[in-house]
């Protein structure tokens, strides 16, 4: 299956976020563009979204540039305690370098769990989501930040793929970019990926602007989540929440999903 999508220029991005994407540009530099043959059971992850109640997508995230080392977990084990603590869908790190990810992470989780996992990771190369439907991914994360309006190339190549897509904006015009695109996924990071600033106010304001527009998708709120309190503003608003750090740095991770998510 060929995929052709036109070159994006990514030289603009700016901050810590242009840093990150100007060294996956160079990694997937001479891969090849082909999607290959393995499809992904489409609509899995939006699905579990979609249930009643405010879903959790919780993350196997080890290290990031804002905290340094969060914890070295077994990715697999991670993801277990996670499902045991009620979370709905599995985000998986598979950014080598700022944090900690790699292939294996998501192919073990993947294959530990029965919930959709995420690849959460910079695409900036069409192969990037091969990988993710090849390492059983059922959903991958799309980056308005860095893909600007050619998110819509890349929404294409999910849907071939089988694979949903979780495309992320940050500001007003990042979620006009996703709405023009036809994303049926958004999330809303409340980190500002060029100065790693959170601000819980982004996720209120940009679903209500979304859902204002007219939009029937799902709306997951992202990022700088901590304690059932930090979610009483998303809880009616949200149909799923992201959360990495306070999970995955709490050493007990199904008593910290359960706590979080018992209001
Ligand atoms: O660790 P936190 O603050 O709970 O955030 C999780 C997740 O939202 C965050 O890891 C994230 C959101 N969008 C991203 C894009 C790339 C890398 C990481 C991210």
């Amino acid at each position: 299956m060929t995929s052709s999508v036109p070159p994006t220029d990514f030289s603009q991005v700016p901050g810590v976020l242009g840093r990150i994407v100007a060294e996956r540009v160079q990694d997937y530099a001479g891969a090849d563009p082909d999607l290959g043959t393995v499809q992904s059971l489409p609509g899995r992850f939006g699905a579990a979204l979609r249930r009643p109640g405010l879903s959790l997508i919780a993350e196997v995230k080890r290290a990031s540039p804002s905290q340094g080392a969060i914890a070295p977990l077994d990715p697999a084990a991670a993801a277990r305690a996670y499902v045991a603590g009620g979370a709905r869908a599995i985000s998986v790190l598979t950014e080598p370098r700022h944090f900690g990810g790699s292939p294996e992470a998501l192919r073990s989780v993947a294959s530990a769990v029965e919930v959709p996992a995420l690849r959460k990771d910079f695409v900036v190369h069409p192969a990037m989501l091969r990988e993710a439907a090849e390492w059983g991914a059922a959903a991958a994360l799309l980056m308005v930040s860095v893909l600007g309006e050619a998110v819509g190339d890349y929404l294409g190549l999910t849907q071939r793929l089988g694979l949903d897509a979780l495309v992320e904006v940050h500001d007003e015009r990042e979620l006009e970019i996703a709405l023009e695109a036809g994303a049926d996924i958004i999330g809303v990071n409340n980190r500002d990926l060029r100065t790693l600033e959170i601000d819980l106010s982004v996720s209120p304001r940009l679903i209500r602007r979304a859902r204002g527009r007219g939009f029937a998708g799902v709306l997951v709120a992202e990022s700088g989540y901590r304690t059932p309190k930090d979610l009483a503003d998303v809880r009616e608003l949200a149909d799923a929440v992201l959360v990495g750090t306070s999970l995955a740095g709490s050493g007990d991770l199904a008593g910290a999903t359960r706590a979080l998510l018992t209001p």
